[in-house]
């Protein structure tokens, strides 16, 4: 059987004494979109901070092509976690407010070696397409830019960062039907065409259900279900699946929330 491209074990986080993340499992392979699921607070951004090595585990391993990024430091690390992007929820607060496109784009091809200078205008061009957003939006900062549009901006960034896993933050939290299905064919299209994967964070089961090719539905650190998303969303078999699910049904969109 191929190496998954990530492969997590044993991945554990306290904090002040609370277990936060306890001993999560997880794998993804190339080309894959794995939605993570949980109520607000269960510790899914915590697991995403983890993986992307912002945070030190207590205990596990983050294997990454193979290679365990727990076990490594300094250049090494940095070097191999460079496949691991990730775009925050709100990109307003993630981009830096004074450059503009241009720049935030320009940002992460500096330290790539394998990109000439004399390339990055084209190879940043092409990545505009790549994500639908106009070249006229080059010079502005990231407040002139709609929410969706600072949204494509990062992606941009990690695919010039040459980015193989993305990790979403509640990617689809404030957008309205349009942009969720717009951003839904634009992560299936980055992931025909360059074999991309995608870890989505979030407590919305419909961004599960329109992203997901694979569910982990987390409860209080833990993954307790995982599987095909069509599985799950139909026929759960974990309580904190059933729960989501049941408070779906109850409340109108609006008011839908992940309660602790
Ligand atoms: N750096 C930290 N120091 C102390 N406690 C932390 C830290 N980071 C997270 N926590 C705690 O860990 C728990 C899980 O937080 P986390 O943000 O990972 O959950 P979440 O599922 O992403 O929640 P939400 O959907 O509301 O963002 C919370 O009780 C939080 O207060």
């Amino acid at each position: 059987m191929t190496e998954p491209l990530l492969r997590v074990e044993g991945l554990s986080k306290r904090f002040h004494g609370k277990d936060v993340v306890v001993d999560v499992d997880l794998s993804l392979t190339a080309g894959e979109t794995l939605v993570v699921i949980g109520a607000s607070g269960v510790g899914k951004t915590t697991l995403a901070r983890l993986i992307l090595c912002l945070v030190e585990p207590d205990a596990g391993a983050i294997h990454l092509d193979g290679i365990d990024l727990v076990g490594l430091r300094g250049a090494a690390r940095r070097r191999h976690r460079r496949a691991l992007q990730m775009v925050f929820q709100d990109s307003l607060a993630a981009l830096n407010p004074r450059a503009d496109v241009l720049r935030l784009l320009t940002d992460p091809l500096r330290v790539r070696l394998d990109i000439a200078r004399s390339r990055r205008t084209a190879l940043i061009h092409a990545v505009l397409d790549d994500v639908d957003l106009d070249p006229g939006l080059l010079g502005r900062p990231p407040h002139a830019l709609s929410g969706g549009q600072r949204q494509r901006v990062a992606l941009a960034r990690a695919l010039l960062a040459d980015a193989r896993l993305i990790i979403m933050d509640e990617p689809m939290a404030a957008q309205d039907a349009v942009r969720r299905l717009r951003l839904a064919a634009l992560v299936k299209r980055l992931q025909a065409e360059r074999n991309l994967s995608f870890l989505v964070i979030t407590h919305d089961l419909e961004t599960a259900a329109i992203l997901a090719d694979r569910v982990a539905v987390m409860a209080s650190g833990r993954l307790v279900e995982t599987g095909p998303a069509e599985r799950i969303l139909r026929q759960p078999a974990s309580d904190a699946a059933r729960h989501l699910l049941a408070a779906r049904l109850r409340l109108p969109p609006a008011q839908t929330k992940g309660g602790d």
